[in-house]
């Protein structure tokens, strides 16, 4: 197993805010202390060549997680090895195994064009000069910004600046990289592109760890995904089985002739209404068996038009963050 995390804790102490102007003035003499929980314990293993999907609500633990797994942020408890190393305690030789994209957090320098930071980071890392040139070029040839690298990167657009916080992330041929929503703001052509980059470098055996809230990216790309929320791990298993999670339910678009009421059926649940007669229906085979629904439905209205599909991963992925 490439990374092992075994009992991983945070706390932070912060200070109470009092909720009126009156309370808040009082803090400022008298502080109460407290703890915020924000990783209450997390153990999991990821295998080389894997992209894991890393997913919760906002205020999760997720970043707290993140900055600990790539070494900047002391753990309250807990042990971390990924190849080999504790990120926290041997940094300086770590970093030199692994890659970190942050969608909203740049590593190019804003007056200066990309491929002048690109040659900062070979000196950085002390790459050797023939080494980083074919990295580089199989870089720029796959992400196809051989024009791009040349302009300011204050010139680029999110897109193109994001294909060079890539190109910066992988120069030194890292086996793990973290990437902190690293879609986020892209149109989807652009989003295509950078996913079918993770995929390209997946397949020469990068190993990907991917915080998204953006569940097109997990559907893309993740085969294993970990949900956290409120800094325990409620889900860890494969894509197949978070859309198996609510088994039996199933959406169901359905147009009647005739205005239709679902409410009285058990087993159903409207999750929108186009119009009287065009509704999106949530569908429990357990309790109502499609064969049953269809009959149902078949005695009080006429048909006009119906799709069933297996319920949506956002829809799936709410109910867990709900139900947990
Ligand atoms: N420096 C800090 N001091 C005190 N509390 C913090 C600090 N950083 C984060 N927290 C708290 O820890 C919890 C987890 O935060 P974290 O940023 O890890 O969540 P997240 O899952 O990354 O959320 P998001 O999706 O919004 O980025 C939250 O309750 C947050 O308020």
């Amino acid at each position: 197993m490439i990374i092992q995390v075994r009992e991983l804790r945070k706390n932070y102490m912060t200070y109470q805010r009092g909720a009126s102007f009156r309370e808040t003035l009082k803090s400022v003499f008298k502080r109460k202390a407290i703890t915020v929980e924000a990783v209450k314990g997390l153990t999991f293993e990821v295998a080389e060549g894997d992209i894991v999907g890393f997913l919760g609500p906002n205020g999760a633990g997720k970043s707290t997680t993140l900055k600990m797994l790539t070494g900047v942020l002391h753990p309250t408890s807990g042990e971390v090895q990924i190849l080999g190393f504790t990120p926290w305690k041997q940094r300086k030789k770590y970093v030199r195994n692994i890659g970190a994209v942050f969608g909203q957090k740049s590593q190019l320098l804003w007056d200066i064009p990309p491929i002048d930071a690109f040659y900062m980071n070979k000196e950085i890392y002390g790459l050797e000069e023939a080494a980083f040139r074919e990295t580089l070029d199989h870089l720029v040839e796959l992400l196809d910004v051989s024009e791009i690298i040349r302009k300011p990167t204050r010139q680029l657009s999110l897109g193109e600046r994001m294909k060079c916080e890539f190109i910066m992330a992988m120069l030194h041929r890292p086996s793990v990289v973290f990437l902190d929503e690293p879609t986020i703001g892209l149109d989807v052509i652009a989003k295509e592109k950078i996913r079918a980059f993770i995929q390209e470098m997946n397949s020469q055996g990068v190993t990907f760890i991917l915080t998204t809230h953006d569940l097109e990216d997990v559907e893309q790309l993740a085969r294993r995904v970990i949900v956290v929320n409120h800094g325990e791990i409620v889900f860890d298993d494969s894509i197949s089985a978070l859309r198996g999670f609510l088994g039996a339910k199933k959406t169901v678009r359905i147009t009647t002739e005739s205005a239709a009421l679902w409410d009285d059926i058990h087993g159903v649940r409207v999750l929108s209404r186009e119009s009287e007669t065009e509704t999106e229906l949530e569908l429990d085979t357990d309790k109502l068996p499609l064969k049953e629904f269809i009959r149902l439905v078949n005695e009080r209205h006429t048909i006009m038009d119906m799709a069933i599909d297996a319920l949506p991963i956002d829809v799936i992925i709410k109910e867990l963050y709900q139900g947990s």
